[in-house]
């Protein structure tokens, strides 16, 4: 049986709810309460195509997963196929995809970018805004998200001389898992936001760089595709899991990712709660407006400046949504995970080796070494959870000078604005084994740019080393660094 668009426009509400997917139409009315990001999301395609938004943020595998094959109830006919594309050809660009095609031109060429910084202002000029406000978005006033760079400012070198340095190198182990330098990608979700390629972007770049990605739970693609798109079998991925507040729900999800050949487990701590990300709340509601204006556009025949008016009059009204593109991340979550309850648990259902990803506090890391996990990862989400959350290399700094003992325990990495490879060395030297990179920099180019990001770290860190007097990581010791903190005493008063 096919359907007209019409059949399907007839399911608009709650009540009985269809929508189109890649041509195929779907019930999703008993599902709607049950939708990780809430029913208001999917209602607003009641009875309409919802290709372009639902491809965008889900895994293509979603469908088959979490909607019964009683509701999959077949394909649209030709005569509504083609409409769809045709409306698609002459709905037109937005004005915010027109700019990002004149800046996609207008990038530099990759090999004229020198650092992250500048690769992350051109990623700045050529994301979507939805994108880029969910990729720069921080907590409250972006304060931690500020420091986290900034703090790496308050740590000196005290570089040693006359001594070899031929021969750098800045290989290490992580894990156990060979990594051709000390840093790694952190978690990050919804990739397919910045890159249509998503995850497997990185996975490919990690790939021929010799790096370890950390794939998020809430990854654009699935978790299959992910592992598919490894250069081969045995290229090392970690997984970062959200657990789910339903243990045999998260297991599962564990599970999974055992079979297809992840090789750790980095439980994420610090989102039980989610942080206030002004600027990702701000664009999803820009993007409902832009929804909005479009119905209304096709319902009356345009969309004039007084109408647009009246409609920002509706909204002021209206109770408003706070969530955001990441609020719907983590309505699922387990907010009541313990360290005598969560750690037995995931060490009860896996055999892979076990981190915990939001460490932020000295007292926590010593909890985590005493759970027997074994890594952490010092991390204020890169500042988008709690606002004045104390930097990473700060709270591994103090973790260096009150214990010490931690180091012997598990592994420690820390993550939160790396931008240079003597940040990267600064953390090596108070005895973290390796870094993250959370916001992905070299979204604008591609597999390419992840290529180069670690090419940049590489060069920058092999210079770090070797005017340092060091040859190989071990080397990195607290010796060589030293805190100082250059504020005016006047201003301390
Ligand atoms: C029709 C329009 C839809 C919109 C605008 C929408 C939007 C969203 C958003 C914003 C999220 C949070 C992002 C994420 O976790 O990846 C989400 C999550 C999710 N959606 Fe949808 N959704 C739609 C339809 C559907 C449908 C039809 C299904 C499946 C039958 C579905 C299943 C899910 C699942 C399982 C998640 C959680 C993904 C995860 O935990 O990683 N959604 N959705
Ligand atoms: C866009 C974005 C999405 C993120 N998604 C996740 C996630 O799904 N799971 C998680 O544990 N951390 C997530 N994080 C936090 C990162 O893993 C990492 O801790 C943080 O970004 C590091 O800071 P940096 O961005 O300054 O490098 C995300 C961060 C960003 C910027």
């Amino acid at each position: 049986m096919s359907y007209a668009l019409q059949d399907v426009a007839e399911h608009n509400s709650s009540k009985s709810c269809w929508i189109i997917i890649r041509n195929k139409v779907y019930d999703v009315t008993d599902f709607l309460p049950k939708h990780p990001g809430g029913s208001g999301l999917i209602l607003q395609f009641a009875g309409h195509d919802a290709t372009d938004t639902f491809d965008l943020i889900h895994a293509p595998d979603i469908l088959e997963s979490y909607l019964p094959k009683s509701k999959h109830l077949g394909a649209i006919d030709s005569i509504a196929a083609s409409a769809l594309q045709a409306a698609k050809r002459s709905r037109g660009k937005t004005e915010d995809e027109l700019r990002m095609e004149r800046e996609q031109a207008a990038k530099p060429p990759l090999n004229r970018i020198l650092n992250l910084q500048e690769m992350e202002n051109v990623a700045r000029r050529v994301l979507s805004r939805r994108a880029l406000a969910f990729y720069a978005s921080a907590g409250d006033d972006e304060i931690s998200y500020q420091e986290n760079g900034r703090a790496f400012s308050r740590f000196f070198f005290l570089p040693r001389v006359l001594r070899p340095v031929s021969g750098t190198d800045p290989s290490t182990t992580i894990l156990g898992f060979k990594s051709s330098i000390p840093v790694f990608v952190s978690a990050a979700s919804l990739a397919k936001l910045g890159h249509p390629l998503g995850e497997a972007n990185i996975t490919r770049g990690a790939g021929h760089t010799g790096i370890i990605q950390m794939v998020s739970s809430s990854a654009s693609l699935s978790y299959a595709q992910i592992a598919a798109s490894r250069l081969s079998p045995n290229q090392p991925l970690f997984f970062q899991l959200y657990k789910n507040k339903d243990d045999a729900q998260a297991e599962r999800r564990v599970r999974e990712v055992e079979r297809l050949g992840y090789n750790a487990i980095f439980l994420t701590v610090d989102a039980v709660y989610l942080g206030n990300r002004e600027r990702d709340i701000r664009s999803g509601w820009e993007l409902n407006d832009l929804q909005q204006m479009r119905k209304e556009g096709v319902k009356k025949g345009n969309s004039t400046p007084k109408e647009l008016l009246r409609m920002q009059e509706d909204l002021e009204v209206e109770e408003v949504d706070l969530n955001g593109t990441s609020g719907a991340l983590l309505l699922n979550d387990d907010v009541n995970m313990t360290w005598e309850k969560t750690i037995p648990w995931l060490r009860s259902v896996t055999k892979l080796p076990i981190g915990v990803k939001g460490i932020q506090c000295v007292e926590d890391a010593v909890l985590a070494a005493e759970a027997g996990v074994d890594a952490i990862l010092l991390s204020n989400h890169g500042g988008r959870q709690l606002e004045y959350a104390l930097p990473p290399i700060e709270v591994l700094h103090k973790l260096r000078m009150e214990r010490p003992d931690v180091f012997a325990k598990l592994e420690v990495y820390i993550d939160g604005g790396v931008k240079r490879g003597t940040d990267v060395v600064k953390a090596l030297c108070l005895g973290a084994k390796a870094v993250g990179l959370g916001r992905h920099r070299f979204q604008a180019y591609g597999a390419v740019g992840v290529v180069k990001t670690v090419q940049i770290l590489e060069r920058e860190i092999v210079s770090c080393m070797r005017q340092l007097g060091v040859r190989k990581v071990e080397e990195l010791v607290p010796q060589l660094v030293e805190r100082v903190d250059f504020e005016p005493i006047s201003s301390k008063l």
